[in-house]
């Protein structure tokens, strides 16, 4: 047997795992790698930086002799199966009090089946969250782990290391119990998909409805990202107009087919919100119109029968304005709707989430660091048990002042055509959060009426049931 002298073992060395393990022998911890591509075991040493202790193997017991104990696995390989796989071919070799972490984006309620299994068989289990790509996996992501908290105080030391920092603070923290970790990533995700749902719609009305080129859109986005939109997903939008295509000379996002992929993490958030009942549907939304996007063929049929083409909007200056606005409000309300899962999740399935540690996590490596987490912590600091950010007086100062700029594109993209799903549901979802009394009490008849299921008086405590029409 080998001398154990390594510290950490990567399984699965695609785009997250490589540039994961090469971060952390960056900062002088002595990595081993294995995946089951051959060929991905042997670049690994030859990308790694001169002078960092990398080493590939080719058979996990290879891993296993050469690492320290207790020794500290992580994969980052394909979320459901290839987790359990990995799992089964570890467990003949681990022993009681090493640690595995697993770092993709698994399901949670898989995370909570591993963490119970592994438990029994006294190995400990991290469910962590990692995001930031390919890039932020290299030089620094954000990382949400969870669960055990024996296990987590011995990896902790080499997260923060590799993890992104924020005024030197690293953005990775404990955050809950047991699968709280994969809970955040997959609310994460959610948040995701509904800020990059909005910025299709804006692209959308920008290019079609005032003319604007690829480089106009670039300079709009990149003025955007200069302000109060600062984020992640500004940057890279602004950065995209400008790439060019190979193939054609083109711009590339031109030549890009108009079908999303997913790979389910919005669906799971959208699919848990309705579980226990919280409005998210801006997430929702975001998630619909991806699966919209994927009917390419019928869409094509369908637009021969019935779509009048978009019309274009006239006046120029004031229109970008205003959809600046409309984004802000946008991306504004999809963190209020993910937080608001995160915090009543948290109580639902006791998961214990620290919610300014969350947002705070959140405001470097990850896709979704924005300016606006800034404001957010502060708004947790103020009262970490806050239901919905929009009832603190500060978020509530930032949005009604652009509220009207909203209402504007919204009617606009009404009105002439523009499929803008996602901005329509945001303005729909702030007047009926805002409400203090929705027409609800007609539906409340209305189940009465047929299904005798009773309902609640405005002057009056009970249940009162009618026989309605008599
Ligand atoms: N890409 C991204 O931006 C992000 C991805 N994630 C998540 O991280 C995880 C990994 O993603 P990513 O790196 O993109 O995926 P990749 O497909 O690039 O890499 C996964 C690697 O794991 C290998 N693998 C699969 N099964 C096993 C196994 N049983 N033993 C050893 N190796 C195995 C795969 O080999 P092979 O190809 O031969 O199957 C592949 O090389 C996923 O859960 C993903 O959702 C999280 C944040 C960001
Ligand atoms: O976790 C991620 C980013 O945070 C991954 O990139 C994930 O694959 C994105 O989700 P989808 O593929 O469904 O768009």
């Amino acid at each position: 047997m080998s001398t154990p002298q390594f510290n950490f073992g990567m399984i699965g060395l695609g785009v997250m795992g490589r540039n994961f393990l090469l971060n952390m022998a960056d900062n002088k911890f002595k990595v081993i790698g294995f995946d089951k591509d051959s060929q991905k075991t042997s670049a690994l040493e030859s990308s790694a930086t001169p002078g960092t202790t990398v080493k590939g193997v080719g058979t996990l017991k290879e891993m296993i002799d050469l690492l320290e104990i207790p020794r500290k696995i992580m994969m980052l390989v394909p979320a459901g199966k290839p987790v359990d796989d990995v799992i089964e071919d570890l467990l003949p070799l681990v022993q009681p009090g090493d640690i595995i972490i697993d770092g993709g984006n698994s399901h949670y309620t898989d995370t909570l089946r591993r963490v119970k299994y592994l438990e029994d068989k006294k190995i400990h289990f991290i469910g962590m969250g990692v995001s930031g790509g390919e890039q932020g996996a290299r030089t620094g992501p954000s990382i949400m782990p969870g669960g055990d908290p024996v296990a987590y105080p011995v990896v902790k030391p080499m997260l923060e290391a590799v993890a992104a920092k924020v005024n030197g603070v690293p953005c990775v923290a404990h955050l809950g119990r047991d699968a709280a970790g994969h809970y955040v990533k997959m609310v994460h995700n959610g948040i995701e998909y509904s800020i990059m749902q909005l910025t299709t719609e804006i692209y959308e009305m920008l290019h079609k409805g005032l003319g604007l080129t690829n480089d106009e859109m670039h300079k709009v986005f990149a003025d955007w990202n200069a302000g109060d939109l600062q984020s992640f997903l500004i940057e890279i939008t602004a950065d995209i107009f400008l790439q060019k295509d190979d193939k054609t000379n083109n711009r590339l996002v031109d030549m890009i087919l108009d079908k999303a992929g997913a790979k389910g993490t919005g669906k799971w958030t959208s699919q848990d919100a309705m579980e226990i009942g919280v409005p998210i549907p801006s997430i929702d939304m975001a998630v619909t119109m991806r699966n919209i996007s994927a009917l390419k063929e019928e869409r094509v049929q369908a637009s021969a029968l019935y779509k009048p083409s978009e019309k274009a909007f006239p006046e120029k200056e004031d229109f970008i304005k205003q959809l600046h606005d409309a984004m802000f409000i946008g991306m504004l309300i999809s963190y209020a709707q993910g937080l608001e899962l995160l915090t009543k999740a948290s109580n639902e399935w006791k998961m214990e989430i620290p919610m300014k540690e969350v947002v705070r996590v959140w405001r470097g490596g990850c896709i979704i660091r924005s300016s606006l987490l800034e404001v957010f912590t502060s708004v947790y600091g103020r009262n970490e048990k806050i239901s919905n950010i929009l009832l603190d007086k500060e978020i509530a100062n930032l949005l009604t002042g652009k509220l009207a700029n909203l209402r504007n594109v919204v009617s606009k993209a009404a009105l002439n055509g523009y499929a803008a799903s996602g901005l329509m549901t945001v303005l729909s979802y702030i007047d009926a959060y805002t409400s203090d009394r929705l027409p609800t009490n007609l539906l409340q008849a209305q189940r009465d009426y047929f299904g005798a299921h009773t309902y609640e008086r405005v002057d009056e405590p009970g249940k009162f049931h009618t026989e309605w029409g008599k």
